[in-house]
Order: structure tokens, then C-alpha cells, then sequence
């Protein structure tokens, strides 16, 4: 298929993906909506929803690795998901479930009636994407170079973690973000087939000053000193001109970390010693020697015993700005539970921690490596999967696609 007949939209209609037409747009002034299922969050724009958007309930993550060696493929591929997604986003079924009986419908189905349930789709491109199949590799930012090896990264399983593209699909339904990986791979299918990918539910972090702060899997509101305000996001979250890729202009670097959390052996810790590790108020979420969830941490306040209040290995004294030459992250996790471990008989749950920011090297790999030799937390956690992924700007209009300016 040449260049200019898929661009024209016609791999779309011949894939049996219904481009999505000036309806697309008719949103943009659209409300996040209440429980009716019809909060709409735009698709098209300068900057991918779902980073900054306020994080709905579900996640649905998928990490893909491209078959094809055939870089047109790959870039139908990705075209057919941007139409794909500018439905789905509305609500609306990639094509119809209803076809001759001799055919299978082009979409499967399971969202239709649910409306769009504030769906966000993001994707990202893994530096594994980068290598000679594509002729990418002088197009690879400095900032999507592999993650070095970190403290704390010995039992990462390598099944369940990086991967060529990755789709991050938010919404206020698991059943409607589901439907978007299953969806994408069914449109992919034979130029791109799922790695691995990650239910999550409960968000387990605050995005935004109009929601209350969730909780995590051990009990502790999670998301209190994110990220909110749109200054500090500019200055941590988006790529801005000065990019050595100036594809990357307007979009951010996602990491991924699968973290198991050993729940029974937590639940078996006395509430002191819980508070000690985080350094905050299990039940308000204050910081130890504080009355209010929002009031400042003060890592210089001691103890009548003359110790510290925080906890000189405490989570939040290691992880912020203070102690890592003010850098932040935008945090963006959902806690997970596949079920039992066959081999313990214990739960398999945790947080699937999402973080955004410009420089994964200068922000994430700072945190994690003080974080991995030193946190407190570390007793409790095990991380079992890591990813990195560009996740280039917005799609702005009908027919352009995720990523055209890196393969123009
Ligand atoms: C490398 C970055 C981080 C990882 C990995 C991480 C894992 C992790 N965190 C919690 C629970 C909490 N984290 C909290 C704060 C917090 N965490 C990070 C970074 C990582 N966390 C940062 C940058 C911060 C903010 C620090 C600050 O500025 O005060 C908190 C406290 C409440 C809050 O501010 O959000 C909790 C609780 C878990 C359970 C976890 C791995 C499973
Ligand atoms: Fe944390």
C-alpha cells in the first residue's frame, strides 16, 4: 500500500476501520461526565490525553512488539489505530458489529451501549523500536536510551516488561479500555502481536486538586504530592523546543513498573512501624508530627527522643524534591491483583506505578536508584517488570497519525 493511499484514508476503510470523520472534532468543548458513562475527554489535540487528563478508575495496558519488518505496515498500523481511537474516544464502535453472516464483525462488540466513559488512549514507542528493522535509529532521543540497571531490578521478568509500543487505555469502564487493546491488536494483527499486558483498578494517584486522593493497596492515600498544577507539569512532564528530536516536541516519556506488594506480610506490621515507612499518617494522610494531609514534610523535625519525626529512610523524605535536586514526576499508577500466586498461596497485587516526565535518566532513574537502595518500603516490594516509552505528541486531526512527524 503506498504512502499517500493509506494516508488518504483507504487502508482504513479497506481494514474495515471506519475513519472517523469531522464528528471527531465536534468535542472538544465536551465535559468530563458523572456516572452516565458519557464524559467524553477529546482525542485530537497538540498533546495526547491521558498524561495530564484527571486519572479515571480502569487501566488497561498493553505492550506490543512490532512483527513486521515492513516500516509502511507499522505506519498503517498506527494510522488504523489513530482512527480507531478518535471512535472509540466518542463512544463509538471502530466499525460495525453487525456484517454478513459469513463475516466477522469489525468490532467485537463488548463496549457498544457503554458509552465513552472519559476513555484516554496514549501511546508510546519503546527504544526497542529504534533498532535497524525501521530505519529509526538516528531518530532515537538521547532521553529514550534503555533504563540502566537499578537497585532493586534483580527479579524483573523480561516476558512482562519493555516492548516496541505501548497503548495506555484510561477509563471510568474496564470493560471500554479493554475493548481498546483487544481492539488494537485485532487491528494489528500479523504487523503487531501484545507482549504483555496489565489490568488496574482503584487509580492510586491523584492527578488533580478536584479529586480526593486515592489509596494504594497498603492502606495510604498515594498521590498527595503529585504533580497537579499545569506550571509544574510544563516544567517536568511535557518535552518542550529545546528536544534533540524535534519529533518528540509536546510529548512525554512514560516508565512503567510492575511492583508486587507482599500484602500479608505488610498486614502482619503494627501501625507504627506502617506510618515509619512511609513517613505519613496511615488514615490522613499527614505527614508524621502534622495535623492535615497537605501540610508541608518537615524532614528537620525531631522526636522528644531527639530522632527524627520522618524517618531518615522514610518513602516520602527519599522521594522528594528536597532530597533529589528538586526533581519530580507525574505519577500516574493504578493498583492491580492477578489473583493468587500458585506458588505461595499468597496474593499477587500491587501498584502498577505510571510516571510521566520529560527525562525519564534525569527524573525517574534518580528516584528509583536512591529509592532502591535505601526506602524503607523495599521490605514490602518487589519489582517485576519495567518499560520505557516515548509517547510522541498528539494526534491534531482526522488523518494524521501517532508519530507521523518520526516517520516523515
Ligand atoms: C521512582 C519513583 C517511585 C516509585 C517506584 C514509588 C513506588 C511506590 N510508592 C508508593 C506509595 C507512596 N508514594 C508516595 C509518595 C511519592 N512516591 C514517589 C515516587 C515513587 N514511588 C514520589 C516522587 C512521591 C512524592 C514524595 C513527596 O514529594 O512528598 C506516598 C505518599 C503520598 C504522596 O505524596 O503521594 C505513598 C503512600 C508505593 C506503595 C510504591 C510501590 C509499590
Ligand atoms: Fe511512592
Amino acid at each position: 500500500m503506498s504512502r499517500r493511499r493509506f494516508l488518504g484514508g483507504a487502508g482504513l476503510a479497506g481494514a474495515g476501520v471506519v475513519v472517523g470523520g469531522a464528528a471527531g472534532f465536534g468535542i472538544a468543548e465536551a465535559t468530563r461526565g458523572g456516572g452516565s458513562g458519557d464524559g467524553q475527554v477529546p482525542f485530537h489535540g497538540a498533546r495526547q490525553a491521558g498524561i495530564t487528563t484527571p486519572a479515571q478508575q480502569r487501566l488497561v495496558f498493553g505492550s506490543f512488539d512490532v512483527k513486521t519488518t515492513d516500516v509502511e505496515k507499522l505506519k498503517v498500523t498506527l494510522a488504523l489505530w489513530s482512527a480507531a481511537a478518535s471512535l472509540m474516544t466518542q463512544g463509538k464502535p471502530v466499525g460495525p458489529t453487525e456484517t454478513a453472516p459469513a463475516n466477522p464483525p469489525v468490532d467485537t462488540g463488548e463496549a457498544v451501549g457503554l458509552g465513552p466513559q472519559d476513555l484516554t488512549i496514549t501511546v508510546g514507542f519503546g527504544p526497542s523500536l529504534f533498532d535497524d528493522r525501521f530505519g529509526l535509529a538516528g531518530k532515537r532521543p538521547a532521553a529514550l536510551a534503555p533504563l540502566p540497571a537499578l537497585p532493586g531490578d534483580t527479579l524483573l521478568d523480561p516476558s512482562i516488561s519493555g516492548g516496541d509500543l505501548c497503548v495506555q487505555a484510561c477509563s471510568q469502564d474496564p470493560q471500554v479500555a479493554f475493548h481498546v487493546v483487544r481492539n488494537f491488536a485485532r487491528i494489528g494483527r500479523g504487523a503487531v502481536a501484545l507482549r504483555w499486558m496489565q489490568e488496574g483498578f482503584g487509580r492510586a494517584s491523584s492527578t488533580s486538586s478536584d479529586q480526593q486522593t486515592p489509596r494504594n493497596l497498603f492502606g495510604f492515600k498515594d498521590g498527595t504530592n503529585n504533580i497537579k498544577a499545569d506550571a509544574d507539569a510544563e516544567r517536568w512532564v511535557w518535552v518542550d523546543d529545546e528536544a534533540d528530536q524535534p519529533w518528540m516536541r509536546g510529548g512525554s516519556y512514560l516508565v512503567s513498573r510492575k511492583i508486587r506488594m507482599t500484602i500479608e506480610t505488610w498486614d502482619s506490621d503494627n501501625l507504627g512501624d506502617q506510618e515509619r515507612v512511609f513517613g505519613r499518617m496511615k488514615e490522613s494522610g499527614a505527614p508524621i508530627g502534622a495535623q492535615g494531609e497537605f501540610d508541608a514534610l518537615d524532614f528537620g523535625a525531631k522526636g522528644d527522643d531527639g530522632k527524627p519525626l520522618i524517618d531518615l529512610n522514610a518513602h516520602v523524605r527519599l522521594a522528594h524534591p528536597d532530597n533529589n535536586g528538586g526533581v519530580q514526576i507525574l505519577r500516574r499508577s493504578y493498583n492491580y491483583t492477578n489473583g493468587i500466586d500458585p506458588r505461595t498461596g499468597q496474593l499477587d497485587a500491587g501498584l502498577f506505578f505510571i510516571a510521566f516526565q520529560r527525562d525519564p535518566h534525569a527524573q525517574f532513574v534518580r528516584l528509583q536508584t536512591q529509592l532502591g537502595h535505601r526506602d524503607n518500603l523495599n521490605e514490602y516490594i518487589k519489582h517485576e517488570s519495567s518499560a520505557l516509552f516515548a509517547c510522541p505528541p498528539g494526534v491534531q486531526k482526522v488523518g494524521d497519525y501517532w508519530g507521523k512527524a518520526l516517520f516523515a
